[in-house]
């Protein structure tokens, strides 16, 4: 089915490079143009906004155990008296649900793609919730709706992350990559403002109405050209590429995601990778640190914040619900800004300072419930710890925990074992807020956030020690950096066209066959395009060593890999060794020929080190080898120091 699909995805293709050919050929190539008119900037952001606004109403169902559980405890005719067991249901059931909704919809993911599954599993379950809850008269609808609103949420945070990797273009999908994230803590703050002026079932209503207005949005958008393009809808998915990139790039694009999904549905190193121990460890090193970011308890206070507030002193001067929204606001920006910084400081820090702010700020909320609770002189301090905490919280542990589970997964692995992972952390979120109104009536608050304080604080350990830093391997960016010359022409490189001419041998002179005109060598940048004219003379040595004849063929450019090629690539793609003779042909050496060579060099400072493969660097991290990351170490020249030793080497004299 695949292969039939593709198929049809690269006839397409072969026929389109066609129509552009022969438009060159006439001499009136427009393709540049038909591409520049068929972006359409804004389609991609409206289109992530459009399938991911229901993660608004996830962020709105994760709070709303805080919004509502403060008004269910006053509506005793409705739900009598509630007891602890009772709100940790309320809490509990939601993740609960969630563990099944990432689990199956991997089926609809796979049948459908990932808009038809926020759509039809996430948005039917989540109004289904809604309305459930809003309209129960007992709390065993609470608990149903719960459920089933905790299988719309794992269902619609599982898909929303996949359509928006495959919409997003290079450039903007750091920035649309967090979208999820950012409308489902948006949820959380919409929800804590709304609490705290409606009550439990209005609030559940008003949230059920903009889910209406999410499911309009979402009906109009595209589906994920890449679920369409592997499952035999090409036309369509190139249309969606060809509105974001243009007719060029997508064509480039489709032919990549064909060629992918081929290599991953053929999978040749499948059986290989299980038997591998580094395999496992990175399984392992995944799982740990979702339980730290789980295990500090950051769903503890999101469920029950608004309590957390009403049982410290500082509700008497700020109530409980504008703490919430403090604390939710605070998260927002933080979320925001670790975009930046994830990038800058790499992954390892962001999370060493996330599990160390945690570890510090609960175990300075353990100590104001312990010492200080009714000492009216410190009600500044749960609110200004808790906010440390949301701070510390989404700068690191929220979003990097999910990029290290990405990168350091084998991608082979990564498709079945991701949906295990997204399901082992709603696992966490059950088990944390399940066990939050138990722990508080046990060990009390201060034992609670003591207890988070441990395990943030074990948590900076292991990251210490065992969390490998992941930040470049994956960067899909990598040569256009080294290359920035592409897009500015300030910076400095060795590129160069060269116009060569090698003068006609006068027919009174006479020249033995073979004689060189341009000894042995190889180019010393990247890679040479080269021109040449039909008289020919370019001999290249083969991997034998013998020279072979690199006759010209009319309309080809020749292209030599050079130096900085082969040291990058470790010798993977070796510089190739060629020379320029008298021609054979005695009408040919009595005639002019010309080349044309453009070398092309990446920008002057650029290290050229042996590239080390990401699947390399985390075998030799996993193997436990010390210098696992050893690229920066390295005392490779720059590329502008090895042209121009060579330069200064040829030309001594
Ligand atoms: O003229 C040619 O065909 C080759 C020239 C060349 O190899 C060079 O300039 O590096
Ligand atoms: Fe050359």
């Amino acid at each position: 089915m695949t292969l039939s699909a593709s198929s049809t995805l690269s006839d397409k293709i072969k026929r389109w490079r066609n129509v552009g050919k022969s438009r060159g050929e006439s001499g009136q190539d427009q393709s540049d143009e038909v591409d520049e008119l068929g972006k359409v900037w804004w389609y991609e952001s409206v289109s992530v906004l459009s399938v991911c606004a229901p993660c608004i109403s996830c962020g709105s169902f994760l709070g709303y155990t805080s919004s509502a559980v403060p008004s269910m405890i006053k509506d005793v005719a409705t739900f009598g008296v509630l007891n602890s067991h009772q709100i940790a249901l309320i809490g509990g059931l939601g993740p609960l649900g969630a563990i099944l909704g990432s689990i199956i919809s991997a089926i609809p993911l796979k049948y459908v793609g990932p808009r038809r599954t926020i759509a039809l599993l996430g948005i039917s379950m989540l109004i289904l919730s809604w309305v459930t809850i809003g309209m129960s008269h007992g709390i065993v609808l609470v608990y149903v709706g719960r459920f089933l609103g905790g299988v719309g949420v794992g269902a619609t945070i599982s898909s929303a992350p996949l359509y928006v990797m495959d919409i997003s273009c290079i450039q903007r999908r750091g920035r649309l990559g967090i979208m999820p994230q950012f409308l489902m803590i948006s949820g959380i703050l919409i929800s804590y403002i709304l609490g705290a002026f409606l009550n439990w079932s209005n609030l559940s209503l008003v949230a059920c109405t903009f889910l209406i207005l999410a499911a309009i949005l979402i009906a109009f958008a595209p589906d994920s050209p890449k679920w369409l393009i592997t499952n035999g809808k090409c036309e369509q998915g190139f249309k969606v590429l060809e509105k974001i990139h243009g007719t060029v790039a997508a064509k480039v694009i489709a032919l990549n995601m064909e060629n992918t999904s081929q290599t991953i549905s053929s999978n040749p190193q499948g059986e290989e990778i299980w038997k591998s121990k580094a395999t496992y460890k990175s399984i392992l090193v995944c799982l740990v640190v979702i339980s730290i970011q789980q295990l500090t308890g950051v769903n503890g206070i999101t469920f029950f914040a608004t309590s957390i507030f009403d049982r410290s002193s500082s509700s008497t001067t700020s109530s409980g619900h504008l703490s919430s929204i403090i604390l939710a606001t605070t998260q927002l920006i933080a979320s925001f800004m670790s975009t930046f910084f994830v990038e800058r400081f790499g992954r390892t820090f962001l999370l060493k300072i996330s599990s160390a702010t945690l570890t510090l700020s609960s175990l300075t909320l353990g100590t104001y419930f312990y010492l200080l609770v009714d000492n009216t002189d410190f009600l500044w301090l749960p609110l200004t710890a808790l906010v440390i905490f949301a701070f510390g919280f989404a700068i690191g542990l929220g979003p990097v925990t999910w990029i290290i589970v990405a990168e350091i997964l084998p991608q082979q692995v990564r498709n079945l074992i991701n949906p295990l992972i997204i399901g082992y952390n709603w696992f966490c979120v059950f088990l944390v807020t399940t066990s939050f109104p138990y722990l508080k009536e046990e060990i009390y608050y201060f034992g609670v956030f003591w207890l988070y304080a441990a395990v943030a604080g074990l948590g900076f350990i292991f990251i210490c020690i065992f969390v490998p830093e992941t930040k470049g391997l994956d960067d899909p960016n990598f040569f256009n950096n080294c290359c920035t010359h592409l897009d500015d022409s300030n910076a400095g490189n060795e590129c160069d066209l060269r116009a060569i001419y090698y003068p006609p041998i006068p027919n009174e002179t006479e020249i033995p066959v073979g004689t060189i005109r341009c000894a042995e060598h190889t180019d010393y940048e990247l890679c040479t395009l080269l021109f040449q004219d039909d008289i020919g003379g370019l001999e290249v040595k083969t991997s034998l060593g013998k020279w072979t004849s690199a006759t010209p063929i009319p309309g080809s450019i020749l292209v030599n890999t050079g130096d900085l090629l082969e040291q990058w690539t470790s010798g993977y793609f070796p510089a190739t060794k060629h020379r320029v003779i008298i021609p054979g042909k005695e009408i040919d050496r009595r005639m002019t020929r010309y080349s044309f060579a453009y070398f092309f060099a990446p920008d002057n400072s650029t290290i050229i080190s042996p590239l080390t493969s990401r699947s390399s660097i985390l075998q030799k991290f996993c193997n436990g080898e010390e210098n696992y990351w050893n690229d920066k170490a390295s005392t490779a020249p720059t590329a502008y120091e090895h042209i121009i030793a060579k330069v200064k080497a040829a030309y001594q004299y």
